[in-house]
C-alpha cells in the first residue's frame, strides 16, 4: 500500500499542450516513489488556489504544480498562512518562469521532474500584500501596468523581453508619482516613475537584477526609482542587467519586514506578473516559509 500521498495541481493551457504529456511522466516517477496521487487539472482562475488548500487540508505530503508563474502563485496563495504546508515541486510551464529561475529549477520540464529523484527541499519567504500573497515581487507605476499590455502573441513570440521591451518604452514617458512609504518607524515622500518589492532577485525573467534579494533571507528588499534623464535610463538598465541597482544614485532601497506604500495617484500593483490592487498597500514577510524541491 503506498504510505504518502502527492497531489498534482496541472495547469492545461500552460506550456503549448504538453502539460498532459508531463503530468503523466510525473504520476509515473511519484507512483514508483510509493506516493498514491492524485491530479487535479485547473479550468479557470483560482481553482489551483482551492486545490491547494484541500491538499493542505488533507495533509498531503507533497505537491506537484505544473504551469506558469501565474499557476504557481496561486498555489501560495492557497498555502501561505495555513498550519500544514505540503513540500512543493514546480515543472515550470509559462514564458516567464521567473519563480523557477530565481530557485534556479531546470527549465526543461524533463530535468525538472528529475528534481523528485534529490528531494533536495529549500525553505522559501513569501510576501505578503494586503491579504494576498507573493512569491516574487510587486511593482508599482506605470511600468508594472505597462504589463498587462503585453498581449499573447508579444509572449509567445518573444517571451520575457516583450515585458522588458514595454517597460523601457516606459521608462523614458517619465511618468512620475508620489509615494509617501513607511518603514521602521520612518516616514519618507519620494517623487518615483516605480516602486520594487522582492522576496527573490529575479526580474521579468532576469536573474540576479535584485542580487541581494536571498530567497530565504526573511526580508523585503524595496527598491525606489526615482525620475531618470534619458542618460540615466541607459545607466539603469547596465545596473539592471549587472545586479546593481541599489547603488544607483536615483534608487533608493531598504531591506526590512514591513512597509506601507501610498502614492498619489492611487497607482495599480503588479503581484508575481498578475494586476494586483490599487494603493495605499500593506506588505510584510511572512514568519513560516515554503520548502520547495529545486
Ligand atoms: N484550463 C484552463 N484554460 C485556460 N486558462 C486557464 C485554465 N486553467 C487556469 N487558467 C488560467 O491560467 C492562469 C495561469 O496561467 P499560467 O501562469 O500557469 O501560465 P502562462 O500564462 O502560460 O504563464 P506565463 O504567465 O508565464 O505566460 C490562471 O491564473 C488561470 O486564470
Amino acid at each position: 500500500m503506498a504510505s504518502q500521498q502527492a497531489m498534482i495541481i496541472v495547469n492545461p493551457s500552460s506550456g503549448r499542450e504538453k502539460a498532459q504529456q508531463y503530468k503523466d511522466d510525473i504520476k509515473e516517477i511519484l507512483q514508483q516513489q510509493d506516493y498514491e496521487v492524485s491530479v487535479r487539472e485547473t479550468e479557470k482562475a483560482y481553482d489551483a488556489l482551492q486545490f491547494a488548500e484541500e491538499a493542505s487540508q488533507s495533509k498531503i505530503g507533497l505537491v506537484s504544480v505544473l504551469g506558469g508563474d501565474g499557476t504557481v502563485n496561486e498555489v501560495i496563495n492557497g498555502l501561505a498562512e495555513k498550519e500544514y504546508r505540503p513540500m512543493l515541486h514546480i515543472i515550470p510551464l509559462g514564458t516567464v518562469n521567473n519563480f523557477a529561475k530565481a530557485l534556479n529549477i531546470p527549465l526543461k520540464p524533463e530535468e525538472a521532474s528529475h528534481v523528485l529523484n534529490e528531494m533536495n527541499a529549500r525553505p522559501v519567504d513569501v510576501g505578503k500584500i494586503n491579504d494576498h500573497y507573493f512569491m516574487n515581487l510587486v511593482n508599482i507605476g506605470a511600468i508594472a501596468e505597462a504589463t498587462y499590455q503585453v498581449s499573447a502573441d508579444q509572449k509567445s513570440k518573444l517571451g520575457p523581453l516583450a515585458y522588458f521591451i514595454e517597460g523601457v518604452k516606459k521608462f523614458s514617458e517619465h511618468d512620475i508619482f508620489a509615494a509617501e512609504i513607511e518603514h521602521d518607524q520612518q516616514k519618507e515622500a519620494y517623487q518615483v516613475i516605480l516602486i520594487i518589492i522582492a522576496v527573490t532577485d529575479t526580474l521579468a525573467g532576469i536573474q540576479h537584477v535584485l542580487s541581494e534579494a536571498e530567497v530565504d533571507d526573511g526580508y523585503l528588499h524595496v527598491y525606489a526609482i526615482k525620475d531618470l534623464t534619458n542618460l540615466e535610463s541607459v545607466s539603469m538598465l547596465t545596473q539592471f542587467v549587472n545586479g546593481s541597482l541599489k547603488d544607483q544614485q536615483q534608487v533608493a532601497y531598504w531591506k526590512t519586514k514591513e512597509i506601507s506604500v501610498h502614492t498619489t495617484p492611487s497607482k495599480i500593483t503588479n503581484i508575481d506578473g498578475d494586476e494586483g490592487e490599487s494603493t495605499p498597500i500593506k506588505l510584510s514577510v511572512l514568519k513560516q516559509h515554503i520548502n520547495i524541491l529545486t
